[in-house]
């Protein structure tokens, strides 16, 4: 058995002056030194003004703060990411709260809608259909031999916003941006992928700057065989990378994950990683309430990917905590997709994964309906459908319970199925809140709260970094599951007592760390493991977060 490797600083630089420079994992910009600037070939190339890195972030979050709206903000950023590394994510690591919203959702949406205009240098793989046959000559393309985690994304379904092909290239990449932010995995070890399989976007494919290619999505066996290439020819160039699928579509997202979760180190972030953070937010709100898990009535409006996997956590949940059978967990649970709730007697073909969570029931095709004849106290939001939990469902809602549990998931915050300010306003304060997207402040009783965030940021980063760290084989539903309790009892006292269901952002590299101890402690006892196990996991994990921080160079 292979003995744990670490990472180590690679100060030996062989780049010179303005090569130098535009090394985004190498620049310091006016952060070299005196004697860097010497032995580099650097003195004329910078002003004279030698900065240290407080006074860059300072400079940096002056000109983020002033430009005139959020996208402004994403292309300033990511000019940075593109440029200096180190100091894009110490910015982003010293004002995690107010950027997060930024890289990620819900301003990266606006920016994939917008990614053909905004766009200025490539980040990241793309794999074109048209291309099928080269991907593993186009793999060698890519600079760096040890890549441990890969993002990839077809552009089928951009958080709510639907298919934006190639465009959908800005969620891997923010992804990615976490992974370093959130669980330390070192930049140059992170591989953004775009498979483009085309669009069916007509508007995009009309658009003279788009800029994937122009003709409708491939289907089946084509479709098929392209991923089955990009996997295959990844997996050969990186055996230990992790692949996280993200953003596909549900009539691939499940299949995919089917076909290669036995074989390849992967995992779906928005079927496994959904379902573990919701699991965690609910555990919290129950926490508060002083009920059990499978006392709940559970409404899901949408059906999709998110749905599958945030039922499927809950129904772990009941079965481990509780006891419930399987059956008599999943009876607990009613959904609702674009034709109605979810009934065996349906007329329509329902898709396989809808199919467990059938209820035997008389059809109802709306969500009040469903509403009075459930008197759920949980209900989610994966549908993105904008303002479908209006004033109406959640006071119907609370006819039945109190203080109802509302988790309007669908992201970016323009597709969010409520406002935390409207559930304030309408359950007066009762509710317990979560979104995927984050809502601004609301002043409740003379105090400012911020409403919970259920985003699977809390999960994915730490999940991932367990699994690298330890080399493991696989990635399996019960890491998921002990994510989600990690996460779950992370969340302080005094944080429930302000209704708050999750811990706070800022405290997202000891979630992230802690998550990564113990999912790598489940593979090491479950023999999944590809390394000995370290005596001290803790330090071992916490050794390989990436500090942005810089170092002194020495030339080769
Ligand atoms: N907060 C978080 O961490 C996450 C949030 N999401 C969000 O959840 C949403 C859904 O994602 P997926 O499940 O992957 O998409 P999906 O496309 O697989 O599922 C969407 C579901 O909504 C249903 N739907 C559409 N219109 C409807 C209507 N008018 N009434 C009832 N149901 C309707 C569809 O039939 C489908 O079942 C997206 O907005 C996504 O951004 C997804 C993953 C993570
Ligand atoms: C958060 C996320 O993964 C999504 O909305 O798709
Ligand atoms: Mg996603």
């Amino acid at each position: 058995m292979r003995q744990p490797d670490s990472i180590t600083a690679a100060p030996r630089i062989t780049k010179r002056g303005r090569e130098l420079l535009r090394d985004p994992l190498l620049n310091k910009d006016t952060a070299f030194s005196d004697a860097e600037r010497t032995i580099f070939g650097l003195h004329g190339l910078l002003p004279p003004w030698i900065a240290d890195l407080d006074t860059q972030i300072a400079q940096i979050i002056v000109n983020v703060r002033r430009q005139a709206t959020d996208l402004d903000r994403y292309v300033y950023l990511e000019s940075l990411h593109d440029r200096n590394e180190t100091l894009y994510y110490r910015v982003l690591l010293t004002h995690l709260e107010e950027l997060t919203p930024i890289i990620y959702t819900p301003t990266v949406g606006h920016a994939c809608t917008q990614f053909s205009e905004i766009f200025q240098r490539p980040r990241g793989l793309y794999l074109s259909a048209d291309q099928r046959g080269q991907f593993a000559t186009i793999l060698n393309n890519w600079p760096e031999n040890d890549v441990e985690v890969i993002v990839v994304s077809d552009g089928s379904r951009i958080l709510g916003l639907g298919d934006l092909g190639a465009n959908g290239m800005g969620i891997p990449i923010g992804k990615l941006a976490l992974y370093v932010l959130a669980a330390g995995l070192h930049p140059q070890r992170t591989l953004p992928v775009l498979i483009d399989v085309g669009t069916n976007n007509v508007a995009l494919r009309a658009d003279p700057l788009y800029l994937g290619l122009r003709q409708p999505r491939s289907v089946s066996a084509d479709y098929a065989a392209t991923v089955d290439e990009f996997m295959q020819a990844a997996h050969a160039r990186w055996p230990r990378a992790l692949i996280q699928f993200e953003d596909f579509s549900n009539d691939q997202a499940f299949t995919l994950l089917d076909r290669y979760r036995d074989q390849l180190l992967c995992f779906n972030d928005d079927i496994q990683g959904t379902g573990a953070v919701t699991l965690a937010g609910i555990l919290s709100a129950l926490r508060i309430l002083d009920q059990r898990l499978s006392e709940q009535r559970i409404v899901f409006l949408g059906a999709g990917a998110a749905a599958r996997g945030i039922a499927d956590s809950i129904v772990a949940g009941m079965m481990a905590e509780d006891g419930l059978t399987l059956d008599a967990a999943r009876r607990r649970i009613w959904t609702i997709d674009s034709q109605g709730l979810v009934t065996v007697n349906r007329t329509d073909e329902l898709s396989e994964h809808k199919r467990p969570f059938a209820q035997d029931a008389p059809p109802l095709d709306d969500l009040i309906a469903v509403i009075h004849a459930v008197q759920p106290t949980i209900l989610i939001g994966v549908s993105g459908q904008a303002g479908s939990f209006n004033e109406t469902v959640i006071r119907a809602m609370q006819q039945y319970c109190p203080r109802p549990i509302l988790f309007p998931l669908s992201n970016p915050t323009s597709k969010a199925e409520c406002t935390a300010a409207q559930v304030d306003s309408w359950t007066n304060g009762a509710a317990l809140f979560a979104s995927g997207s984050p809502f601004p402040p609301i002043l409740r009783t003379g105090q400012l709260v911020t409403p919970s965030q259920c985003n699977n940021l809390y999960i994915f980063p730490g999940v991932g970094q367990g699994v690298v760290s330890c080399q493991s084989c696989c990635v399996t539903d019960g890491m998921f599951y002990i994510a989600a309790r990690t996460l779950a009892g992370m969340v302080s006292d005094a944080q429930l007592a302000q209704g708050r269901l999750y811990p706070d952002l800022t405290q997202i590299r000891d979630i992230s760390l802690q998550i990564a101890i113990a999912v790598a402690e489940l593979a090491f006892a479950e023999n999944l493991a590809g390394i000995a196990r370290p005596d001290d996991l803790t330090a071992f994990i916490k050794a390989r977060f990436f500090e942005p921080s810089y170092q002194a160079y020495d030339a080769v």
